[in-house]
């Protein structure tokens, strides 16, 4: 017989409340947590997110709550969905709340400001001994509210933890993939977050499909060889979290980062772009993180220098872009299995 489970999902934001609902259409029972009383109240009567996901109709098994303490009673399950910068203050709150044997998972693609933690470290770090993991993929949240076919990829160290994710998500359009490399699973998809702003610029800048391939393949060939440093396995980023994530993301006008980059790419300032956003587009964080980080470790990320330098030292993109290019090494594949 199939286990039943009870889940709360923290955070009723877009991606929030998709996989909420994912879940609750598999049968399980769902709170979702959001702060904004209004909103709750129109999920409950209207079963729609109008916020977010306008159109999207949730499932009565999903209940929202501005009560923290009441989403996460009882839960076997929690799902943190909020920006990286407010993880911390969120799952802080969870140890008073929560039992030892709940499961909690991550879905947030983001680094928490003022050093370089991942969530799944800041997870480790608040709650010890719960049993945790982190998804992350290809999931732009409103084709999976259109039900496009997706998938997934659960991350951990324990396979009973993947195991039981996979059980709870896995359906006909979101399909779900199993990983022991948390680092390098949540790093595809912190990191490609500022590559699709750099994307965003090129195609703003009618850069052709040979340059954006280009960009792409060095993204990816920067961000396996940071990651390799925190950790992470190199080829976990031939998967669904890495190049998955990183291709969707750096072409579709569906990703927030994208658009980012396209406006920035037309001349907007980056300050107006951000006050006019109401989602989050974690790859503005992200880059100053990253760049710090990766120049305290010596790790060549010449992509990144070209965009915080287009971003905050008033570079010219082209200028820039083509500096860089030359500036990379020459080696194609860094990781070769022979
Ligand atoms: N939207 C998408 O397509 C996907 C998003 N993600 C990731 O999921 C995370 C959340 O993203 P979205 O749901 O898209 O963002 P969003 O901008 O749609 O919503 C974020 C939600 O978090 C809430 N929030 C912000 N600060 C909070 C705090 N201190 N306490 C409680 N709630 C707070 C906001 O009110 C909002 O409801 C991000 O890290 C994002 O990169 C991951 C996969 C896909
Ligand atoms: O992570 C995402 C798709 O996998 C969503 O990207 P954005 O946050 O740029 O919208």
């Amino acid at each position: 017989m199939t286990t039943r489970h009870t889940v709360a999902v923290l955070g009723g934001g877009s991606f929030g409340t998709v996989i909420g609902n994912i879940i609750a259409n598999n049968g399980h029972s769902v709170r979702l947590w959001l702060r904004n009383d209004g909103l709750a109240a129109t999920i409950n009567s209207s079963r729609e997110n109008s916020v977010y996901l306008p159109g999207y109709h949730l499932s009565d098994r999903l209940y929202a709550t501005t009560s923290l303490r009441e989403s996460v009673a009882d839960a076997d399950i929690v799902f943190v969905a909020v920006p990286g910068k407010s993880f911390r203050e969120v799952v802080q709150q969870l140890p008073r709340m929560i039992s030892g044997d709940s499961q909690v998972i991550s879905l947030t693609k983001g680094i928490e400001p003022g050093g370089f933690r991942l969530m799944s470290q800041i997870l480790r770090e608040e709650l010890p001994d719960n049993p945790l993991g982190v998804l992350s993929g290809p999931n732009l949240a409103s084709e999976i509210a259109l039900g496009h076919v997706s998938a997934s990829v659960i991350a951990s160290e324990s396979p009973s933890v993947t195991r039981c994710i996979h059980d709870l998500l896995h359906c006909e359009a979101f399909l779900i993939y199993a990983s022991d490399d948390m680092y390098g699973v949540e790093l595809g998809g912190a990191l490609k977050n500022v590559y699709a702003i750099l994307a965003g610029v090129g195609a703003a800048l009618g850069f052709g499909e040979n340059t954006q391939g280009m960009l792409l393949t060095r993204a990816l060939a920067e961000m396996s060889r940071f990651a390799v440093c925190l950790g992470a396995n190199p080829l976990t980023f031939l998967g669904l979290s890495g190049v998955g994530d990183l291709f969707v993301t750096c072409s579709s006008p569906l990703s927030r980062n994208y658009q980012v980059g396209l406006a920035l790419g037309k001349g907007r300032p980056l300050e107006d772009i951000l006050a006019t956003m109401d989602q989050v587009a974690e790859g503005i964080n992200t880059l100053g993180l990253l760049k710090r980080e990766a120049d305290s470790r010596g790790v060549p990320m010449p992509l990144v220098d070209g965009l915080h330098a287009i971003l905050y030292e008033h570079r010219e993109v082209e200028d820039v872009l083509t500096s860089i290019m030359h500036r990379e090494q020459a080696q194609d594949v860094e990781f070769v299995i022979r």
